[in-house]
């Protein structure tokens, strides 16, 4: 075989995602953050630059030349870690045979070091995750997210109970039935519509966009990859963020877990997310809507 293997990319990713995870831990615990702002309301940690230069530096050890589109911009310094790239073997029959051998120019390796960076700043930590999402063909096929601050069910754990942070890890490939999820929903929360949106950019747009479908509840959170997992886990109905802000490395593993577990996100048009290298397109420009039910329903309501 010449192509990639999508079993051995996703096995090494979840090796890597789980030590990014204790590396995150690790530098919350210490107190020094070392906090720079990219941008406005866009700060960057150096658990952010560690996490994504061991994430890259351990892929390169297996696969030199893969295409990678990290969030942070930073030189990586090379390591001896060679993850783990058998753990998926079993999977071998069961997974989508085009997976098995894909064209090397065709897949795209999406890294989101630290998702939920403000919120990790102001220590709202259980949003924070590692997400790393592999598309082919400008799709998302396989997602691994790590969750460093919650506990064995993806529960959110004070500081003060920091030993009970032993971090959760989903993946997904779509074709192959996800573990490790549950449907969270409340019992009285049956039958509402539930909105999941933004706690730290929050603007008028996304307030315009929540009166178009009328929830009977609005929830915010920080994380666009907590925030598809409570899709995905079923705690809400529709993750909105109906504005310019996202970046593909934010969507494309939480994506790939949901697609695997049929759910849906487009931008709010309705219109697929294009996933690409090209850095000047790797912005969300209009937005993005996610949904585990009848998306369709969300879109029509979005644009009438
Ligand atoms: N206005 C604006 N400016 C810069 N970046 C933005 C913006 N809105 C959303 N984002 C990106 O979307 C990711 C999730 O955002 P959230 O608002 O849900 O969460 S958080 O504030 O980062 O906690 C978050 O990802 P991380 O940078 O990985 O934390 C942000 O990059
Ligand atoms: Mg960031
Ligand atoms: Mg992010
Ligand atoms: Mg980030």
């Amino acid at each position: 075989m010449t192509g990639y293997n999508l079993l051995e990319i996703v096995s090494s990713c979840i090796d890597l995602a789980e030590q990014s995870g204790k590396i995150i831990r690790d530098i919350f615990n210490s107190g020094t953050l070392d906090i720079k702002m990219k941008g406005e309301d866009d700060p960057m940690t150096v658990a952010d630059l560690k996490s994504q230069q061991h994430i890259i530096a351990g892929l390169r050890n297996h696969w030199p030349d893969i295409k990678i589109v990290g969030e942070e911009d930073c030189e990586v310094p090379p390591t001896q870690t060679f993850p783990d790239r058998t753990k998926l073997q079993k999977y071998s029959d069961s997974a989508p045979k085009d997976y098995l051998n894909m064209n090397k120019e065709d897949v795209i390796v999406f890294i989101d070091p630290l998702d939920a960076t403000k919120e990790f700043t102001l220590g709202r930590v259980h949003c924070v995750m590692t997400l790393i999402g592999i598309t082919y063909k400008g799709v998302p096929v396989g997602g691994v997210i790590y969750q460093p601050f919650v506990d064995a069910d993806g529960l959110p754990v004070p500081k003060e109970q920091a030993s009970q942070w032993v971090g959760r890890l989903v993946w997904g490939i779509v074709g192959i039935p996800v573990e490790n999820l549950k449907d969270k929903r409340a019992p009285e929360d049956k039958g509402k519509v539930i909105i999941v949106t933004t706690a730290s950019h929050f603007n008028q747009d996304i307030e315009n966009s929540i009166q178009k479908i009328q929830p009977d509840k609005v929830l915010r959170t920080g994380g666009a990859g907590y925030k598809t997992l409570m899709v995905i886990e079923n705690l809400a109905d529709v993750y909105l963020f109906s504005t310019v802000g996202t970046k593909l490395w934010d969507i494309a593993a939480p994506h790939a877990i949901l697609s695997a577990v049929g759910g849906t996100l487009t931008q709010p048009s309705g219109k697929p997310v294009n996933y690409t290298d090209n850095l000047s397109l790797v912005e969300n420009k209009n937005g993005i809507v996610v949904t585990i039910g009848d998306h369709q329903k969300y879109i029509n309501l979005l644009n009438k």
